[in-house]
């Protein structure tokens, strides 16, 4: 490398995607930094995102004791009075840990990591506000990866006050749970966190400007999500979008553009986020970002400037840490000449409401509009041995599979380890698989794991009906 440069590599932020890219470049050898700020080691993802909120809702689900209510009885607690220090204590020992893990990884890959905000001064050179901002550090780098992240997109008609309306990383920090709440946005984000609340017993409503939640998500997975969601008394409002809000000490009023008026403790913004790049005097590095603050990258994940990468979820979809992963890998490994596959199509998605659901491939509805010929297989825990032993009477897995050639084309899970299950389908589906494999091999029983040999074999009859009655009749 040029060694007229401080370091070979130098990556801002430490969330997913810039330890991945620090990380690669140290295992080929190269002297690499990381700048975030020291609070923030672990990025979004660590410290006001994934982590937090999947440790949130693990609390929440252990200490309602909802899972086992269908075995012990609807009154069933774990503990009958949840308050936020119980939710909270859990959570920063899991943070905590994390962050170790984190910073332990990078030390050990004799990564630097220099606390502070960085911006560009010129194409190769960083300023580092250190940590306080009293002082400047200055770093020059060969190669720059941008892993800045997101930010909560905040309207600017809305006056965020961090107790009773607050953005969806201001959610961590209420002292007590609410008995009623606002979410606005039914991204995942939001859905995630109005579930949570809904398990704890606050009395939610979800506002969504669209017609329907997660249109992305099979249908009928996302009627069984809203049917539960709508058991613990939760209120959708639907094709509704917020004209204001408005707070006192005593609570807040929301108004909708339809002139509807909701009233509730607490208000959660969840409406989109925005790319981390205001901070960044991109100009300065011959860089510009979109509306909303992300950069635009290539298949390898550059920049315009070429030297300059961009990774997670500053590049915009799909904005999940596994992704921003293997972007940062790839970048790396593109910056420094290391021979690298590109990803694959086929990525799961993963959504940790309470149930949760997860799945991978296609939709019927994509299926439908591209007319492909398709059966479908489903299986209901409440008859798998494994379903009623775990107490999940609702969960179920469906198996779309192609008609004629008989292979799998989507799976799609709801309900007890639906993020955990998917996975079986998505090996399948990546190695080429067929609906047979599943129908001549033999799984673990009791496991919910069954469920694919159940659903297997409910298209494989169903296939069987149409093609003996094809014959039959004699239609083409
Ligand atoms: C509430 C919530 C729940 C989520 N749940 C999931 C989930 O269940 N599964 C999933 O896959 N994904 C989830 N995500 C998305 C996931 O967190 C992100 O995809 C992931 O964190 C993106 O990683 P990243 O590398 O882009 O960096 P981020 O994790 O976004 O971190 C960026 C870092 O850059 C730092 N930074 C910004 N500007 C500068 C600067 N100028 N100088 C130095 N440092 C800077 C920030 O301090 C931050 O630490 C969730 C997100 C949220 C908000
Ligand atoms: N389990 C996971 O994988 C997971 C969990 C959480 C977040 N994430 C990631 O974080 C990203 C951001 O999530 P998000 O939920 O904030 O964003 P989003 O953009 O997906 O959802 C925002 C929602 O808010 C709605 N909305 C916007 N303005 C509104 C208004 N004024 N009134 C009513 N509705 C309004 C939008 O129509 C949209 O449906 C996602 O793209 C996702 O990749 C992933």
């Amino acid at each position: 490398m040029d060694h007229g440069f401080d370091v070979d590599l130098a990556v801002i932020g430490s969330g997913p995607g810039g330890q991945k890219a620090a990380i690669m470049a140290a295992k080929l050898g190269h002297r690499v930094c990381v700048i975030d700020r020291l609070h923030m080691v672990g990025g979004v993802c660590v410290n006001t995102g994934t982590i937090p909120s999947k440790t949130l809702r693990e609390a929440v689900v252990y200490l309602t004791g909802m899972q086992m209510r269908d075995l012990y009885g609807a009154s069933y607690r774990v503990k009958s009075d949840i308050t936020i220090g119980d939710l909270l204590a859990r959570l920063q020992h899991v943070i905590g840990r994390e962050t170790e893990v984190v910073r332990a990884q990078l030390l050990r890959n004799h990564i630097e990591l220099i606390g502070g905000m960085a911006a560009f001064t010129d194409p190769h050179t960083l300023s580092v506000e250190v940590d306080g901002g009293t002082q400047h550090r200055t770093v020059t780098a060969a190669k720059i990866v941008i892993a800045t992240g997101t930010t909560p997109a905040r309207p600017p008609h809305i006056e965020f006050d961090g107790t009773r309306i607050l953005d969806s990383d201001q959610i961590l920090t209420l002292d007590h749970v609410p008995d009623s709440l606002v979410v606005v946005g039914a991204g995942v984000i939001g859905v995630e966190y109005a579930s949570i609340f809904a398990a704890l017993g606050t009395r939610v409503t979800l506002v969504e400007k669209r017609p329907r939640m997660l249109e992305f998500c099979d249908p009928e997975l996302i009627e069984s999500l809203k049917f539960h969601l709508r058991d613990q008394g939760m209120s959708f409002r639907f094709g509704e979008e917020v004209a204001s809000v408005a707070s006192s000490g005593h609570g807040t009023i929301t108004t909708l553009a339809s002139g509807k008026k909701i009233a509730a403790e607490v208000v959660m913004y969840s409406a989109g986020r925005q790319g981390a790049t205001a901070r960044l005097d991109l100009p300065k590095a011959g860089l510009t970002a979109d509306d909303r603050g992300r950069l635009v990258v290539d298949e390898n994940y550059r920049t315009a400037v070429e030297h300059v990468y961009a990774v997670g979820d500053v590049i915009g979809f799909p904005a999940l840490a596994a992704t921003s992963m293997d972007q940062g890998r790839l970048a790396a490994s593109h910056a420094f000449d290391e021979p690298a596959n590109e990803l694959r199509d086929l990525q799961p998605i993963g959504i940790y409401t309470i149930p949760e659901l997860s799945y991978c491939g296609r939709t019927e509805e994509d299926l439908t509009s591209e007319a492909v010929p398709f059966e479908v297989g489903i299986s209901r825990y409440r008859e798998l041995a494994r379903g009623q032993i775990v107490g999940d009477p609702y969960g179920m897995l469906k198996l779309i599979v192609h008609s004629e050639t008989r292979h799998l084309l989507g799976v799609h899970v709801f309900g007890t380890s639906a993020t955990e299950l998917v996975h079986i389908g998505q090996a399948i589906m990546g190695c080429g698989g067929t609906i047979d494999y599943l129908v001549d091999t033999v799984l673990n029983y009791p496991t919910l794991s069954e469920a694919y040999k159940v659903a297997a074999l409910d298209a494989t009859n169903k296939m069987r009906a149409v093609d003996r009655l094809t014959s039959v009749i004699g239609v083409d």
